[in-house]
C-alpha cells in the first residue's frame, strides 16, 4: 500500500494545485495551532471547549472498518440524511455487478487516473490488490467549503492522511461486522468468490484499528446504525 498526498503538520498543504484556494482557507482560520493528536486518543470536551471560540471549521466525516461492513451503504444515507456531500472516490478497480458509476466510486481507466495523479490532483490517493484509489482534491475542498463538512469512505491509509491533514475535525467512524456477516452479505450480492476471500483474509488486519476512531459500532441493522452515527455527530458538525 502506499498512500501519497498529506505528511505532516495540521493541516497539511495538500501537494497538488487544486488545493491551494482550500490551503490558504484552513491557513486562515485558526486550526493551524492545533497540535498533532495520538491516533488513540478521541474526541473530548476539550475539543468543544477550544472550538466555541474559533470560526468554525471544516469537519471531515471519514467512515473506516472492515471491507464488507457496509460503509459505502452507510455514508451514501448519511449523507441523504444530513445534507452534507459523499465525496465519492475515483478508482481503477473493476466495476461489479450492483455497482453503479457515479454512485459507489467514479470508475475510469488507468491511464486517466494516472494522469490524475501526474497534475497531483488527489488529496491522498492509494494503490491496492485491485487497482488505485483517490480522491479529488477539488471535490472535496469544493465540498468543505460549500458546506462546512463532508462525507468519505477510506480505508486506514485515507484515514490517517486525512487526520495529519484535518487532525481531530476529521472524525473516524469505524463500522464492523462479523466475518460470517461479511460472507453472507456479500454472497447475497453476489460478490465475486475471490473478493470474499480477500474481505474474510483481510478482516483480521483491519479489525485492529478499530481502535483508532472516535465512534466504534458494529452495523447490524442499518437504521439503527445511521440513527446513532447522526446522534454522534449531533454537537460536532
Ligand atoms: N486510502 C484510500 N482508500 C480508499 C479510497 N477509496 C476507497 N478506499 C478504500 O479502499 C478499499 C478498496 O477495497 P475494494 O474491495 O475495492 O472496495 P470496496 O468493496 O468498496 O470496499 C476500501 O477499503 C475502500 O474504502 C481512497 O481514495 N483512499
Ligand atoms: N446493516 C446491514 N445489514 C445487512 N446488509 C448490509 C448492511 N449494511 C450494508 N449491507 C450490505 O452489505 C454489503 C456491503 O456493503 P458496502 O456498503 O458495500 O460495504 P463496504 O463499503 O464497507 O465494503 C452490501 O451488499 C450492502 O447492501
Amino acid at each position: 500500500m502506499n498512500p501519497c498526498g498529506s505528511a505532516g503538520g495540521i493541516p497539511v498543504k495538500p501537494d497538488n494545485a487544486h488545493g491551494d484556494a482550500m490551503w490558504k482557507w484552513l491557513k486562515g482560520s485558526k486550526s493551524t495551532s492545533d497540535p498533532v493528536r495520538n491516533e488513540n486518543e478521541t474526541l473530548g470536551p476539550a475539543d468543544t471547549a477550544l472550538a466555541d471560540d474559533r470560526a468554525p471549521q471544516p469537519k471531515v466525516i471519514v467512515i473506516t472498518g472492515t471491507s464488507g461492513s457496509g460503509r459505502k451503504s452507510i455514508a451514501k444515507q448519511l449523507s441523504a440524511e444530513l445534507d452534507l456531500p459523499y465525496v465519492l472516490p475515483y478508482t481503477t478497480r473493476a466495476m461489479r455487478k450492483g455497482e453503479r458509476d457515479g454512485e459507489h466510486y467514479r470508475f475510469i481507466a488507468e491511464a486517466d487516473f494516472q494522469s490524475m495523479l501526474d497534475r497531483q490532483e488527489f488529496s491522498q490517493s492509494v494503490r491496492l490488490e485491485r487497482g488505485s484509489y483517490g480522491i479529488a482534491e477539488r471535490e472535496l475542498s469544493e465540498a468543505l467549503e460549500q458546506h462546512g463538512a463532508a462525507i468519505v469512505v477510506v480505508n486506514h491509509d485515507g484515514l490517517q492522511a486525512l487526520r495529519k491533514r484535518f487532525g481531530p475535525q476529521a472524525i473516524r467512524i469505524f463500522l464492523y461486522v462479523t466475518k460470517e456477516d461479511i460472507r453472507l452479505r456479500e454472497e447475497r450480492e453476489g460478490a465475486p468468490p475471490e473478493v470474499i476471500e480477500e474481505y474474510l483474509r483481510n478482516y483480521s488486519e483491519q479489525v485492529v484499528f478499530k481502535k483508532e476512531s472516535d465512534y466504534l459500532l458494529q452495523n447490524i441493522d442499518p437504521a439503527a446504525t445511521l440513527a446513532k452515527i447522526k446522534n454522534f455527530l449531533q454537537d460536532k458538525i
